[in-house]
């Protein structure tokens, strides 16, 4: 007989981390900011933090990728209290995809009311440049065709419905806020509206895969967010997702081009100076509405 195989976190898993992190910080983050890789300087924008590794949080995976530091970052960012995550899981590290959308539902437990999630994607969209960011107004997940979603299994009703609803998963209030961040810090030239397709991973796409998800409707690809998407509207969140192009995705057989990780890093560097404006003032800019914040 072969051992009985763990299936996924019980709803007091969730609440041992919860009620450990609460024990251990007095922040009360009512937002979540969750980096993408390279994108872990966000945290940077947080005061009076309080950080955690990974490897001290009860339950908690640990980060094995190469720009996903693995810290959690509690702070405040305008006076207002937000958890960060310094880097995320993703499936191809291996981890079944309920532990991929762990630190959601201990976010939601410890109260957080919005999500920003942002990543690091190849560009499909030929109007896109390398350095563009992407407000994600969709998504396409390709991992979920094929019945690898974080809500299969039994449901459990303190976090949210059976089936819940994704076609409003990307606030439209709040991407309109961002496009009016943007334009005032100047930034509407490099800004982007579009959908995001998740792969599997960690190879790259073939040429023939980018042309088949730019024919779906994608404009970007990449290897996350959707999953976390998915576990943070199942249990009431409210979703803001930006993507950065960090490379352009191969069309060209004739292209001498190849996506690398190396490139996707550098230009998370390049643009982590405008990426923390843009969040620092999206927050800020945040309202409490109907006591979302
Ligand atoms: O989605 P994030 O975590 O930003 O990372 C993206 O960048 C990595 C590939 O370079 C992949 O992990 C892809 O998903
Ligand atoms: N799948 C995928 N993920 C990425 N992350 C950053 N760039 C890419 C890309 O081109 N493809």
């Amino acid at each position: 007989m072969f051992p009985e195989q763990k299936q996924g976190y019980t709803y007091e898993e969730y609440k041992v981390t919860a009620d450990w992190l609460r024990a251990k910080t007095e922040h009360r983050p009512l937002i979540a900011i969750i980096c993408g890789s390279g994108l872990g300087g966000l945290a940077e924008i947080l005061k009076d933090q309080k950080v955690f590794s990974y490897s001290d949080i009860p339950n908690f995976p640990q980060s094995t990728v190469q720009g996903h530091a693995g810290q959690l970052v509690f702070g405040t960012l305008n006076g207002k209290s937000c958890v960060c995550m310094q880097g995320r899981f993703h499936l191809y590290e291996g981890f079944p995809i309920w532990q991929v959308t762990f630190p959601i539902r201990v976010f939601q437990l410890l109260g957080v009311q919005t999500a920003i999630v942002t990543n690091a994607a190849g560009g499909l969209n030929e109007d896109y440049n390398v350095g563009d960011m992407m407000l994600i107004k969709d998504h396409l997940n390709l991992p979920g065709f094929a019945g690898n979603s974080p809500l299969v299994g039994p449901n459990d009703e303190r976090f949210g419905p059976r089936f819940p609803c994704m076609s409003d998963a990307y606030d439209r209030d709040l991407r309109k806020l961002a496009q009016t961040v943007a334009r005032e810090l100047g930034f509407s030239d490099f800004l982007k509206e579009g959908v995001y397709s998740v792969v599997g991973g960690p190879s790259f796409e073939t040429i023939a895969e980018c042309h088949m998800l730019k024919r779906l409707g994608a404009d970007a690809v990449g290897m996350s967010t959707v999953h976390e998407v998915i576990v943070a509207r199942h249990c009431g969140m409210r979703v803001f997702g930006l993507s950065l192009i960090t490379n352009k995705a191969v069309m060209d057989y004739d292209s001498k081009s190849k996506a690398n990780h190396e490139e996707v890093l550098q230009t998370g560097r390049e643009r982590a100076s405008q990426l923390k404006r843009m969040i620092s003032s999206f927050v800020e800019r945040l309202e409490r509405n109907n006591n979302v914040c």
